[in-house]
């Protein structure tokens, strides 16, 4: 009988990370390798490859069949990038640890950088916070819908769908695609919130592993991921808000970045706070901050507190 019965979704990414949780738990507690079972479920996100999440009902697609398998005790873990957690999550489930944090920044695939891509250049993605960007700085690119898992989009760019592609360089790391692209600076494109997180949740009344989980909780990455969700929820934001954000720490404090921005990209808000780790009001002051200064044109895509 294994200890731990850890849930996660099929992809070649989400069963990396479920090694790397795996590989953690086992190591911190002594256990043997028979002491962690993996349950794959499939998830309608994998399953919905076509169309934009927001489309069809945004990060719920990743979390909604993992939910359900953890509150019917089919598992008793289960294990996420924290970039597909919606913010909002059901009381009866809880977050109960993060893995050390991956590269945060994301790649280009198809070009030297951003200011290499030819004039007119077709970029294929499928995120919001990544086009709006993209068209911020280069009016002139066109953006096509790109989904499904890390080989897919680099198969669709390989098949001439677009000029290039951008993919989170911590998805193509855990996936041993070092070689993939080139990774562009943080001050040319601020990250998604939580993304190069890996988080394991779990049933709130489950203490036993909660405790079990806690022992391999990367603190720095926790409070750094917890204040960027902290501020998405005091946004109001949705799956297609363009939002890019990111939590450093920063001595005994965190520095947050955050921008918002419109959905042709033509409008950009930005700010900046620091407050001490674990304070769940800084966050929401940059939040405030940011909607008082939007247009209307960023402001509607914001529900707000
Ligand atoms: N939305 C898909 C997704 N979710 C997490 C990652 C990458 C890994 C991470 O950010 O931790 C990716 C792929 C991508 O954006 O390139």
């Amino acid at each position: 009988m294994p200890r731990l019965r850890l849930g996660t979704r099929g992809s070649p990414l989400a069963l990396t990370q479920a090694a790397m949780v795996r590989a953690a738990l086992i190591e911190r507690h002594g256990w043997g390798v028979d002491d962690i079972a993996v349950t794959v479920v499939k998830t309608t996100g994998d399953r919905v490859q076509d169309r934009a999440l927001a489309e069809i009902g945004g990060k719920a697609l990743w979390t909604k069949e993992l939910d359900r398998a953890l509150l019917d005790g089919d598992i008793d873990c289960a294990v996420h990038s924290m970039k597909d957690v919606e913010t909002i999550r059901p009381v009866s489930i809880a977050l109960a640890a993060m893995l050390p944090r991956a590269d945060v920044r994301d790649r280009i695939i198809g070009a030297e950088s951003v200011a290499a891509l030819r004039e007119g250049a077709v970029v294929g993605t499928s995120s919001p916070r990544r086009a709006a960007q993209l068209q911020h700085r280069r009016p002139d690119l066109k953006t096509v819908l790109f989904r499904g898992n890390v080989d897919t989009r680099l198969a669709k760019l390989r098949a001439g769908e677009a000029d290039a592609t951008l993919l989170a360089s911590a998805g193509l790391e855990r996936l041993e695609r070092h070689d993939v692209g080139t990774v562009i600076p943080l001050e040319e494109m601020l990250p998604a919130p939580s993304q190069g997180a890996v988080g394991i949740e779990v049933r709130a009344d489950d203490a036993a592993t909660r405790s079990l989980l806690a022992a391999i909780d990367d603190a720095p990455t926790s409070a750094c991921v917890r204040a960027e969700r902290a501020l998405l929820a005091a946004l109001g934001a949705d799956c297609q808000s363009p939002v890019a954000a990111l939590a450093v720490p920063d001595g005994e404090r965190l520095w947050l970045r955050a921008e918002l921005y419109s959905e042709d990209g033509a409008e950009r808000i930005g700010g900046e706070a620091r407050g001490a780790m674990g304070d769940p009001d800084f966050p929401a002051r940059l939040a405030a901050d940011l909607l008082d200064r939007a247009v209307p044109a960023i402001r509607r895509l914001f529900a707000g507190p």
